[in-house]
């Protein structure tokens, strides 16, 4: 696809070289922590700004449920609130977006450590366009968990404590990374479900109009 009108002028694909297969993407990061609200807004994000939304932990879920041969290790490493090899990870991601007819996507809970970011950047070689950061304090992150209710292997109190230091330890270094890029897009989600919307719906506006 050629870099034409299809973009904004501000989105520019960039060609970072010649292994990119998709060479027009647009790429959006969201993180936060745990219970943070990604995935509700994610889903308002696609209704709103026609995003795909790529879930890296629906992705690696989806593994699991396959049955594939790396299954069992995947949950295991989610049993125990760990970062699963980026390997995996990207592959997954990149394949979801290979199959997808859409260039635009919103990549939930990745990259989730250095190992992640640089592993999408050699294997993927896209840069996100901005990342969107749900900023929430730690013990209402913990109550959303045990309040969600979907039968996770992680939302438990063994788990939870651990997916907070992974996030504190090997998540916010990310995002001081791009926040010193200055590609880091805050957001306080410590209000309602609509009110944080208000928030991501300017930022959305703003830079992807
Ligand atoms: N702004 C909010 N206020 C209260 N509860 C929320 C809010 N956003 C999401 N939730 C709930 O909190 C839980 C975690 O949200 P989710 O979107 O799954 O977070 P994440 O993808 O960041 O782990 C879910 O049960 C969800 O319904
Ligand atoms: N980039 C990622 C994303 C998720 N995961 C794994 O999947 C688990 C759940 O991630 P998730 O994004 O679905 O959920 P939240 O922890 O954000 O609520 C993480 O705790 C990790 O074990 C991972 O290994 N690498």
């Amino acid at each position: 696809m050629s870099a034409s009108t299809d973009y904004p002028s501000f989105l520019t694909p960039k060609v970072a070289n010649e292994n990119q297969s998709h060479d027009a993407a647009i790429v959006v990061f969201v993180l936060g922590g745990p219970g943070s609200g990604k995935g509700t807004q994610c889903q308002k994000i696609v209704e709103h700004f026609g995003f795909t939304h790529l879930g890296a932990g629906d992705l690696l879920q989806a593994e699991i449920d396959s049955g594939s041969e790396n299954g069992a290790m995947i949950e295991n490493f989610k049993k125990e609130g760990k970062i699963v090899p980026s390997e995996i990870t990207v592959r997954l991601l990149q394949q979801a977006m290979q199959q997808s007819e859409n260039k635009k996507f919103i990549i939930d809970g990745f990259p989730r450590n250095e190992e992640n970011r640089a592993a999408f950047e050699n294997i993927v070689g896209i840069e996100p366009e901005f990342v969107l950061f749900f900023e929430c304090p730690e013990e209402v992150l913990t109550k959303r968990i045990l309040n969600r209710n979907q039968g996770r292997v992680d939302d438990n109190v063994h788990t939870i404590p651990k997916r907070l230091k992974v996030y504190f330890e090997q998540t916010l270094p990310v995002i001081d990374h791009y926040s010193s890029k200055g590609k880091v897009q805050k957001v306080d989600a410590h209000r309602s479900v609509d009110e944080v919307f208000e928030g991501v719906k300017s930022i959305f506006c703003r830079l992807t109009k």
